[in-house]
């Protein structure tokens, strides 16, 4: 269970909470605000996030008993984050993404099973349930992109702006690239309008401006999904008689067996399995970066587009526009990497370099450098930041000059980049379409503006009087 910042808050807030079913485990977040600020940007911030384990794509159908416990003691810590007099107005959602999305695809009454056994644990809590959901690839896309510019303060406009409309939206918005485990999501404002592909598109209207969004979610292409698709790829390409494969993406000397039904059993792959002549694969790493790139660019189908530009697989990409900050896995990548800095991106060619030198160490020695990394994670970095760079630049064409707009973000403030924050916002109502009207003056600020205009034009009178009536004695001291 992973618990984060505590601060001391202050009287009259309010709480609400998302739970973020994700292909590999769920996160608990709590937010909080002042309620009376509640329709300002900026204001909710992220309280608490814990993490339940085991309740994953494989949780699903495995240990559903660990689950089921851990899920318990998330909502234990909420209990006390949350006042208990808060509870029962406290509202709880759930939303599952793509893993929950595949599992409905493959299998749809064990999705529905562990849908409501969720929700049962759910109901049980003091709080006030609203529901649990499988949320869609492009809500994922929206939210993700709301909660970044909700965070940046992109949504605010300084009061003084009103007076003067010719500089309104002075401030652009920044897109949001998320890698999940499943899927992947890239949104933004393009340039171009109309958006040549409806189901792209998107509009919103907050705090009293129009958004034409740009958004679309490619299941199966987040980054254990695409290794998949990968070794699938690899599989077909290879003439391998006993399911031996020298694997790129890995380090030299890594070795990983794994059962050719669990790579198979998963709608992301077209059934191929029944023609193989053995039941495990056995994958040997030789760190080779370039061919690493090479294995992987085959997954991206660019044979074909029906609009005028596309990321890959026939789907519509308008060209990229204005800065873009990257988060979830982008983020777990690029940070263990060293790759993410607080001021000035790190160019491309250095990120290249600094993943090709790391698939090229020997495994045994990547191991004894971070004994207390989860060897799953760790032994995937290589792949994945190789992943990243080949979907960044060949899947939506980063260039190296555009390389430089991303930022890769794991927290804003004290809150977490993802889709959980946007999505609550939008529950909740907290993000209106017009700007609330500018609030009158609270009592004390109204009694000490008064005071002080008081005071000056006391100050005012005085200096009047002392220049037209000057006292006898300044008069005499003159002459
Ligand atoms: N290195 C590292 N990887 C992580 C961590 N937490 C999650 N991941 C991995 O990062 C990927 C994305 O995880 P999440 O952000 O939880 O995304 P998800 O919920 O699986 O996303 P969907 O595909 O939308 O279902 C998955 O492959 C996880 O295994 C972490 O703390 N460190």
């Amino acid at each position: 269970m992973a618990v984060s910042q505590n601060k001391p808050l202050p009287k009259n807030i309010k709480y609400g909470i998302v739970l973020d079913a994700g292909s590999s485990h769920t996160n608990l977040y709590v937010y909080a605000w002042p309620a009376e600020k509640e329709n300002d940007t900026g204001v909710v911030h992220q309280v608490e996030v814990c993490k339940v384990e085991g309740l994953g794509i494989s949780g699903y159908s495995q240990d559903t008993e660990k689950a089921g416990l851990s899920l318990q003691q998330c909502m234990k810590r909420a209990q006390e984050v949350v006042p208990e007099q808060q509870h029962g107005e406290t509202p709880v959602y759930l939303g599952a993404t793509a893993g929950m999305r595949l599992l409905s695809l493959q299998n749809r009454s064990i999705a529905d099973r562990v849908l409501s056994a969720v929700e049962k644990t759910l109901h049980s809590s003091p709080f006030n349930f609203q529901g649990a959901r499988v949320i869609s690839g492009q809500e994922e896309g929206a939210y993700g992109w709301i909660t970044i510019n909700y965070l940046l303060g992109n949504f605010r406009q300084p009061g003084w702006l009103n007076f003067l409309p010719h500089l309104r939206s002075s401030r652009g918005t920044s897109g949001a690239l998320d890698l999940g485990g499943a899927s992947t999501q890239i949104t933004f404002v393009p340039d171009q309008e109309p958006i040549e592909s409806q189901e792209n598109s998107l509009h919103f209207r907050l705090y009293g401006k129009n958004y034409n969004v740009y958004t679309h979610s490619f299941l199966c292409y987040g980054k254990d999904q695409a290794l998949r698709l990968k070794l699938a790829s690899d599989l077909q390409a290879s003439s391998t008689r006993n399911g031996s494969l020298l694997d790129p993406c890995f380090h030299p000397g890594y070795l990983r067996i794994m059962n050719i039904s669990d790579l198979y059993m998963n709608p992301c792959i077209a059934n191929g399995e029944q023609q193989l002549p053995f039941t495990q694969l056995h994958l040997q790493g030789n760190g080779d970066y370039q061919r690493c790139r090479m294995t992987i660019q085959k997954i991206f189908n660019t044979s074909h587009c029906p609009y005028s530009s596309c990321s890959f697989n026939g789907i519509f990409l308008p060209p990229l526009q204005g800065e873009f900050g990257a988060f979830s896995a982008f983020y777990f990548v690029m940070n263990f990497l060293n790759l993410t800095t607080e001021k000035n991106p790190v160019p491309l060619d250095k990120v290249t370099s600094t993943v090709e030198r790391f698939c090229s160490r020997p495994w045994h020695e990547v191991k004894a450098e971070f004994p207390k990394i989860k060897e799953k994670y760790l032994s995937e970095y290589c792949f994945s930041g190789t992943y990243i760079l080949s979907l960044l630049e060949n899947g939506y064409g980063f260039t190296t000059e555009k390389w430089q707009s991303i930022q890769f973000l794991g927290k804003i403030g004290s809150s977490d980049a993802g889709w959980t924050l946007g999505y609550m916002l939008n529950l909740t109502n907290m993000i209106p379409a017009e700007k609330p009207p500018t609030r009158p003056l609270s009592h004390a600020s109204y009694v000490g503006l008064m005071v002080f205009c008081s005071l000056v034009l006391v100050a005012v009178l005085l200096l009047g009087w002392l220049t037209f009536h000057k006292p006898k004695c300044l008069q005499k001291g003159l002459i």
